[in-house]
């Protein structure tokens, strides 16, 4: 029989409202010293580790032995000792521990003590619980993958980001749960904000309004609007390269540029024709937290997500999709023509 993760789900769920709630309220307080740099220059802030930190602590709560592959650690916080550093240190408690005591207004959490009477995490065992995400991944067995805010960046404009938690069962995804806070539900209504997307193995991928009790069920379809959804920041995808892809498929529109995984809720529920992502440089190595969630968004929507050369991502080679190049999601039916406009403009940018 096939396993319905029903306790996986409504977990993920709770725990990525959590999150949702914590980053939304920490965005309008946030202040310049509370975003750190990383050693790869990316930024990271008090909302990236208190999200972390809450998404870990629930998790273990329910499933203590499952190992997770989270983006963050604490190497910087932990290794400096300065005043302002235990600035952040005590943000980050104050903060995580009221996303975990507060009372939630979705899902049920009581089942693994959550919620009002959750005693108070002292600064280690939430630093601790960050730790819990340096697991190596590999191809066998449970694991859950947490993006805490991806799309920092975003996040940082008050534009798009998303909190992203997927599990992986034998390097397969099986449960994915994105919270998108700034996502309106309706583009032609910017003011109701606020969507969470949800897909299970074999169940289909839902789209639910933070503001509302309702769900719905994503189908995706070839008829969408004929335009590229891509990354906002240049440096993660190549923006010329899908302009030629653009040009070849004969697509007009200018392409809907969003950060994070905001795009794969995109694409699953028709916002346009095809997630692109295209390498800008050699050498970087797509993070599996970056894709898992929104990849079986994407495919239990009815749709196909695989590199630019028609390979299936592969979630079991460690924390990183190894030599996975490039990724591309959208309907079936448009799977061969955007490969092979992809593999033309390749093609036409090595001669220009
Ligand atoms: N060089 C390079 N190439 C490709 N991808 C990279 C690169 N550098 C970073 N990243 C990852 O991009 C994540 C942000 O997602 P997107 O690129 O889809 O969105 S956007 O760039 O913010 O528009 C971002 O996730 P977060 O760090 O969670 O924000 C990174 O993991
Ligand atoms: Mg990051
Ligand atoms: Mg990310
Ligand atoms: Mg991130």
């Amino acid at each position: 029989m096939a396993l319905t993760y029903a306790l996986e789900k409504q977990v993920a769920i709770s725990a990525v409202l959590r999150a949702c709630s914590l980053t939304s309220s920490v965005f309008n307080k946030l202040v310049k010293n509370e975003t750190v740099t990383k050693n790869d220059k990316s930024p990271v802030t008090v909302a990236d580790y208190s999200a972390q930190a809450v998404i870990s602590a629930i998790l273990a709560r329910a499933f203590p032995d499952d190992p997770i592959v989270g983006e963050e650690d604490t190497k910087t916080l932990r290794g400096d000792a300065s005043a302002e550093v235990q600035l952040l240190k005590d943000r980050i408690t104050s903060l995580a521990n009221d996303a975990l005591r507060e009372p939630l207004k979705l899902g049920d959490d009581k089942a693994w003590r959550i919620g009002p009477d959750t005693p108070v995490l002292t600064t280690e065992e939430l630093l601790d619980a960050i730790d819990r995400g340096n697991h190596p991944g590999g191809p066998s067995g449970r694991l859950w993958t947490v993006d805490p805010i991806d799309g920092t960046k975003g996040f940082l404009r008050g534009e798009q980001y998303a909190v992203c938690l997927a599990l992986i069962v034998d390097s397969e995804v099986k449960v994915g749960v994105i919270g998108c806070p700034n996502l309106p539900v309706d583009w032609n209504n910017p003011e109701d904000k606020g969507v969470l997307f949800v897909a299970v193995k074999g169940q289909g991928t839902e789209q639910r309004p933070f503001s509302g009790s309702g769900s719905s069920q994503l189908k995706l379809s070839a008829s969408t609007p004929r335009r590229l959804l891509e990354s906002y920041e240049s440096g993660h995808s190549s923006h010329g390269l899908s302009e030629r892809v653009s040009k070849i498929l004969g697509i007009t529109e200018a392409p809907l540029r969003l950060d994070s995984q905001v795009k794969y809720g995109a694409l699953a529920r028709g916002d346009g024709m095809s997630y692109m992502r295209m390498p800008t440089g050699v050498g970087y190595k797509e993070k599996i937290w970056d894709h898992a969630s929104g990849n079986l968004l994407v495919t239990e929507a009815g749709g196909i997500v695989t590199d630019s050369r028609g390979e299936p991502l592969n979630f079991g080679l460690g924390r990183t999709l190894g030599e996975n190049y490039g990724i591309i999601g959208c309907a079936k039916e448009d799977h061969s023509s955007i490969l092979k406009a992809i593999a033309q403009a390749q093609q036409e940018s090595a001669k220009a």
